[in-house]
């Protein structure tokens, strides 16, 4: 069996192929309201490969100039986030364990040949709160390893409907995804893979 670092749940198949439908079909609302847009890196303008948008009250950009953050408007429209779907607000509340709703709900778009290297989601002020990602489409290969960059890394196949949930321990964890593997779910028509990653930025109150 796979043992994952404390704090790092795996939950397979969590979401009902309905629920995923349904959530497929937000995402587009989302995505109609807030196009993707291509994030580039910190300093050296490098483009990302995967796409990006977000819904809730901030969203995680970043670009050359100013690099990885939240903000209340979109890069390119300048208008604010679309408010996150309440399946996403519901389930929030059913695994999250932390009793303030998330702010934020990256929309990472992942075509065949995307991937992200390994990170640590360490923009947020309250880690008291944990990163809960949703996998819709095709599955990919995820990679998790400690809260440092030392230490062996595990790797898991995400597939539609899984949740992972960064927590506790597990909230600093090294993270990515190295390869899609392409047309391995017909959720999507036109393919590729949609993650949604849900987090508290700030601290209540
Ligand atoms: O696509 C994934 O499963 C992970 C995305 C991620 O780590 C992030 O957006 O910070
Ligand atoms: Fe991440």
């Amino acid at each position: 069996m796979l043992v994952l670092p404390k704090g790092v749940r795996h939950m397979p198949g969590y979401l009902s192929r309905a629920v995923q439908e349904a959530l497929v079909e937000d995402v587009r609302q989302v995505v109609q309201e807030a196009p993707l847009f291509v994030p580039t890196m910190p300093r050296t303008g490098k483009e990302m490969t995967v796409r990006m948008t977000n819904c809730g009250s901030l969203g995680w950009v970043t670009d050359k100039e100013h690099g990885y953050r939240y903000q209340p408007m979109h890069p390119v429209t300048g208008t604010p986030w679309p408010p996150i779907p309440d399946v996403l607000l519901q389930l929030w509340r059913d695994v999250s364990a932390y009793p303030h709703p998330p702010e934020a709900c990256l929309v990472n778009f992942y075509s065949p040949d995307a991937k992200m290297g390994l990170h640590q989601d360490r923009d947020e002020i309250d880690f008291s709160a944990p990163v809960v990602s949703v996998s819709l489409g095709d599955d990919c290969l995820f990679r998790v390893g400690q809260s440092t960059r030392e230490g062996g890394t595990k790797s898991l196949r995400l597939k539609s409907g899984d949740v992972v949930v960064l927590g506790d321990e597990g909230r600093l964890c090294f993270h990515g995804v190295d390869r899609i593997y392409p047309s391995t779910s017909a959720l999507l028509k036109n393919g590729g893979r949609i993650n949604l990653t849900l987090r508290r930025v700030t601290y209540p109150g």
